[in-house]
């Protein structure tokens, strides 16, 4: 189990490429803050949150790239000392694949995937081929890796993190480079391979599509906190606040006089419907999604997004009620 207990990360110095306010600076001042938290073995675990609330720097922070200026960070309550108490980053038991990828572009494929595996080890050959699978580039396990695309290294660089069996695995947009047409047979085959390896697994995404299917729990940073963890399902489905629900979907924040209810509500497009009475809403766009059709409606001035199965001219006036 991985657990953190009040860890606070800052940045001594701050980055030159960025325009400061005296927001930012103060935020910059704690990255982050006091976070405690807990990952049984096994567990796959979404972070999420907008650009810049310090997802990066967790992983790095528990990956012990990065020292935590205090707090404990511990793997079954063995206690991991970070960067610098180490030579060598980093710990055995744990890979980290961050978002730019380190491999060795001269080499091959299969070399690069085996690079940390013995070459007295018995079945090397069959974990390299059992990797290439996962990752799907047993047609490319001979090509050099500077020959081959963005989302091509990504793939060689998981598979090289999961050479060496690690107990959990850290993972930082891990499939941004990967094309659609691949990105959901792979995130299929990694956490089908990672349940099946019992390896626990730290995601760091922007990607509701690698957080619905495959996380058990997601946790939600802003501006260094953590603000929410708690089962995927249930987070995504009663989000507390207007910040956690828009990671995943457009949202509706409905006062509870529209509707009579009890209290106000957070609603994705799906969980509202056209009907033959309700809120007399006029459409203001109508946005083609494959399956449906997203529509902006207008209300009191406000922007009510409803998910739809027809399209609707702009300015039709419709009557909206929530979806139970
Ligand atoms: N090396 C650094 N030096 C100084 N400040 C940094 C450094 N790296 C990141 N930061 C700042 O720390 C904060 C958190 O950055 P971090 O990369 O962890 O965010 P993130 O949530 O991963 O963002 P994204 O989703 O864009 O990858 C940001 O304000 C960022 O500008």
């Amino acid at each position: 189990m991985l657990q953190l207990n009040a860890v606070n990360f800052a940045f001594k110095e701050r980055r030159d490429d960025e325009v400061h306010t005296e927001r930012s600076r103060s935020v910059k001042a704690k990255t982050l803050l006091n976070i405690s938290l807990q990952i049984e073995q096994g567990k796959h675990v979404a972070i999420m949150g907008e650009s810049g609330c310090g997802k990066s720097t967790l992983l790095n922070v528990i990956y012990g790239l990065l020292q935590a200026q205090s707090g404990e960070i511990t793997w079954n309550d063995q206690e991991l000392k970070g960067a610098d108490y180490h030579l060598v980053l980093g710990h055995p038991m744990m890979k980290y694949i961050p978002q730019e990828f380190d491999l060795m572009p001269f080499t091959s494929v299969s070399e690069n995937i085996g690079e940390h595996l013995s070459i007295q080890l018995d079945d090397r050959k069959e974990r390299i081929e059992s990797l290439l699978e996962v990752v799907e580039m047993t047609g490319m396990r001979h090509r050099k890796v500077k020959t081959l695309s963005g989302g091509q290294k990504q793939r060689v660089a998981i598979a090289k993190a999961l050479a060496q069996k690690p107990e959990l695995l850290l993972l930082d947009e891990p499939f941004s480079h990967v094309d659609n047409f691949r990105k959901n047979s792979l995130r299929r085959r990694l956490f089908d391979f990672l349940k099946s390896e019992n390896i626990s697994c730290l995601i760091a995404t922007h990607d509701r599509n690698d957080v619905l299917s495959f996380t058990d729990q997601t946790i939600v940073m802003h501006e260094g906190n953590v603000v929410d963890h708690r089962p995927t399902k249930i987070l995504y489905t009663d989000p507390k606040t207007k910040y956690v629900a828009s990671l995943f979907d457009d949202v509706n924040q409905i006062p509870k006089e529209w509707f009579r209810t009890d209290g106000d509500l957070l609603k994705y497009p799906h969980e509202l419907q056209i009907s033959k009475s309700g809120l007399s809403v006029v459409v203001r766009q109508s946005y083609f999604k494959g399956d449906h059709f997203l529509l902006a409606c207008h209300f009191q001035g406000e922007t009510l997004w409803v998910k739809s199965n027809s399209d609707y001219v702009i300015g039709s006036q419709l009557f909206i009620e929530l979806n139970t």
